[in-house]
């Protein structure tokens, strides 16, 4: 499946960079590569009429260069309020690289912080600032606290692309009662890459760390060796399938008496990661499979997802809409695209796109004009699944946020249903699980707005070392739309295809 105009970050080359990045003077962006992002300064980028975002303020480049190891300097300022008046002032200082770095090897081995597509990415290395939200606003609280955060910093941005300058990386909860805290992190250093451009963010809190280091030089990633990888079974849990099937035969039934046309249900399976195990592993072997998505670590939460949920850049916006799945049957061509024009053809996979569409097309008309779709759905091919998929482009009406137009679409019908509200209840009542993020949203936002976040599907989510063993719990979730129609034995085959992302990524 061809990749859609929409420019942006990431990806994986499997060549181990030297930990070395000198700094050259910013590159005649634009010219290396067309189709790239649009810079600031381009009349076509509405960020200068946005109130509350604050344009560069040209402070003095440097060439220094120190080592930056996990654990340097000052802990990350932490923030667990939804709204606080004290506003961070932070410093961010962009530099360009002269070669794109491997993300994936640069990444923190034991709390990767990725964003990775192809050759466009980045990776964060420390913690500058977390920001954590919860609640039903949450979206609202975040996006606002970042607007604060963006007015007030410093940002020295001679590279000026989307993704330069000051940027947070985060993860949302799906449910608003969800007890999983969604977050913005913002690195305390930051390497991108855009296609043929490359560059480094160093990120400072003000009136901390750097009065006591007034050095004016951004630290050099250090890329740490790679530890052999112990790999990790999901255990088949009887009684959570017999509980997804018994939900899915419920939600049947509920579909029939018309209190919703459309619910997604979810399971999830469980394993272990033994102390010390190497995350890069997974993930570069979710980079290096699925090339049509985006591989992502964020706070213990990692995958690879194919559905964008928004796209902003310099108010150009687009997303990518996916309903309607059949498993991949790779090794079997015949069969294989006998399952992909089944998926074409089916009505009811039809019909449950639609609603996909059609509730992404609702929340984000209010923000935008000159809103197209792709003609008719198209088949995105997978390593492990097909799936109905229809882009979608506009043109940004008004200066909302990257996060505030993921807090309008979210959840949409691809992972709650329809009608919205009535599915969300349903979900609550027959998915015996709090989802955490799996559903929700992960991505980046810059101090412009403009940012990319998909909806965390394909993925697991980690939790906090044990105490006394090191190893740590992952719960990787999947799960599907049920429509009038809809058989219990296939949805749960569904499942077992999209969970293979993680499940493989994750094995021994
Ligand atoms: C809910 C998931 O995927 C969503 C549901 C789909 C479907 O029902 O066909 C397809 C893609 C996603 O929008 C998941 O992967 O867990």
């Amino acid at each position: 499946m061809a990749e859609t105009s929409l420019a942006c970050l990431v990806v994986v080359s499997g060549r181990v960079t030297p930990p070395c990045y000198p700094f050259v003077a910013p590159p005649a962006l634009g010219a290396p590569c067309a189709g790239a992002a649009i810079p600031r300064s381009d009349p076509a980028r509405r960020s200068d009429r946005n109130g509350g975002f604050r344009p560069n303020d040209g402070a003095d480049p440097n060439d220094g260069a120190r080592p930056l190891r996990r654990g340097d300097g000052e802990p990350s300022r932490l923030e667990r309020v939804n709204s606080d008046p004290v506003v961070p002032r932070l410093r961010a200082t962009t530099r360009a690289l002269e070669e794109a770095p491997d993300l994936v090897a640069l990444a923190d081995p034991d709390e990767p912080l990725l964003w990775l597509r192809g050759d466009r990415g980045c990776v964060g290395i420390g913690e500058a600032l977390r920001l954590t939200f919860s609640g039903p606003n949450r979206f609202g609280d975040a996006a606002a606290r970042w607007r604060e955060i963006a007015a007030e910093a410093e940002i020295d941005d001679p590279v000026d692309l989307p993704g330069t300058g000051l940027v947070a990386l985060g993860a949302f909860a799906f449910a608003a009662d969800s007890s999983v805290e969604s977050v913005l992190i913002v690195p305390r250093l930051l390497v991108a890459r855009h296609r043929g451009s490359a560059w480094i963010t160093e990120v400072r809190v003000l009136g901390d760390d750097s009065e006591r280091d007034p050095s004016p030089s951004i630290p050099q990633p250090q890329q740490s060796p790679m530890r052999a990888w112990p790999g990790t079974a999901f255990e088949p849990d009887t009684a959570s399938v017999d509980a997804y099937l018994k939900g899915v035969r419920a939600a049947g039934e509920r579909i029939g008496r018309g209190d919703v046309e459309k619910v997604v249900l979810a399971r999830q399976v469980r394993g272990e990661l033994p102390r010390g195990a190497d995350l890069r592993t997974p993930l570069r072997r979710l980079a290096d499979r699925y090339l049509d998505c985006w591989t992502f670590a964020v706070d213990g939460l990692i995958g690879a997802s194919p559905e964008t949920l928004i796209r902003s850049t310099g108010g150009a916006v687009s997303a990518r809409v996916l309903a309607g799945t059949r498993a991949r049957h790779a090794e079997d061509s015949a069969r294989d695209a006998r399952a992909r024009d089944e998926l074409l053809t089916s009505a009811k996979e039809q019909h449950e796109h639609a609603f996909a569409v059609q509730s992404v097309v609702t929340a984000l008309s209010p923000h935008v004009r000159e809103l197209r779709t792709s003609e008719d759905p198209f088949p995105l091919r997978l390593p492990n699944v097909w799936h109905l998929a229809t882009d979608l482009g506009a043109a940004l009406d008004e200066r909302s946020s990257a996060i505030e137009l993921v807090g309008a679409l979210h959840p949409t019908a691809a992972v709650a249903g329809t009608p919205t509200s009535a599915a969300v209840e349903l979900i609550s009542e027959l998915e015996p699980f709090d989802r955490g993020r799996y559903s929700g949203a992960v991505g980046w936002i810059d101090a412009a707005g403009d940012g990319e976040w998909v909806i965390a599907l394909r993925c697991a989510q980690l939790g906090a070392p044990d105490p006394a063993t090191g190893a740590r719990a992952i719960t990787a979730s999947a799960g599907g739309g049920i429509v009038d129609g809809s058989d219990p034995a296939h949805e749960l085959g569904e499942t077992v295809s999209k969970l293979r992302p993680i499940t493989e990524a994750f094995a021994g």
